[in-house]
């Protein structure tokens, strides 16, 4: 049965950064489609590029694939042309729930479960990079460079999809998007109290860009051509193709 995200409805004295640990794997599938507006939409976007641009023997990463929630969207959609999944993520929690899910289906294409630091993962051969909502999780100085390595291991036509939370360079603009972000919260359930003590949690731990440095991280590690394909509220996905 899917559990109910109840993890912040109790008070709590000291509040420990936020970790993907058992507890939020229990419950993950209901906490992050409570939290994103749009998330579904992305998952299933993420599967229609995927079948107009993967290509013929290639590699598609799925990089912070939690339960791997990306990786069956692609994989549904890849269709018979050799492609390999990999799909990254460096907590054990998640990869072993995530080695679950993948066994419920079957699939004529192979997908390895990686526990391991995306920085240190080889991107090579690559149509299509995922980094769904897992860019904003890593220090803000090591975006740059994993940015590059993935440029790198595109080939041609390659697409990097970056799902992020936007911060927004005018004041005004980022309260109002924030404030009916937290809407969106509470119309899903989630009360004043557990709404402030995950924000306090997340705030060592998830540090959102804005699109503009997005925009110019691309540009920097080589990209010429990016857009955003989804925006709700806050939340958007950007794509950048080789
Ligand atoms: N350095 C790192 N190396 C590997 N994994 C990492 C790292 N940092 C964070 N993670 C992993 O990135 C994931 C971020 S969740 C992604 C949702 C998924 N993509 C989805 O489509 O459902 C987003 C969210 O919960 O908001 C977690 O599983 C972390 O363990
Ligand atoms: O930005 C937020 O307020 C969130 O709750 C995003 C989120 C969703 C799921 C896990 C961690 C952060």
């Amino acid at each position: 049965m899917p559990k109910h995200d109840k993890i912040f409805a109790t008070p709590q004295q000291d509040i420990p950064d936020f970790r993907f640990n058992e507890q939020v794997v229990s419950v993950f599938p209901d906490m992050i489609s409570r939290s994103i507006p749009g998330y579904g939409a992305i998952i299933d976007g993420i599967g229609a590029i995927c079948a107009r641009v993967a290509q013929d023997r290639t590699r598609l990463y799925d990089l912070g694939c939690s339960l791997g929630a990306a990786t069956l969207s692609m994989r549904r959609h890849v269709g018979d042309n050799q492609c390999r999944i990999i799909a990254v993520d460096n907590s054990e929690a998640m990869v072993s729930r995530a080695q679950e899910h993948l066994n419920a289906f079957v699939s004529g294409t192979d997908v390895e479960l990686v526990c391991a630091d995306i920085r240190d993962v080889a991107i090579e051969n690559a149509s299509l990079v995922v980094l769904n909502f897992t860019l904003q999780f890593l220090p803000p100085q090591d975006r740059a460079d994993l940015m590059k390595k993935i440029y790198q291991g595109l080939v041609p036509g390659g697409v990097v999809i970056v799902s992020e939370k936007l911060r927004f360079e005018g004041e005004r603009l980022h309260q109002l998007l924030d404030e009916m972000h937290l809407d969106f919260k509470r119309a899903n359930g989630y009360s004043e109290l557990e709404i402030s003590q995950k924000r306090t949690a997340l705030e060592n731990v998830m540090k959102p860009d804005s699109k503009q440095q997005h925009y110019q991280r691309f540009k920097d590690a080589g990209f010429s051509e990016y857009s955003s394909w989804y925006q709700n509220l806050n939340f958007t996905s950007l794509m950048a193709i080789k």
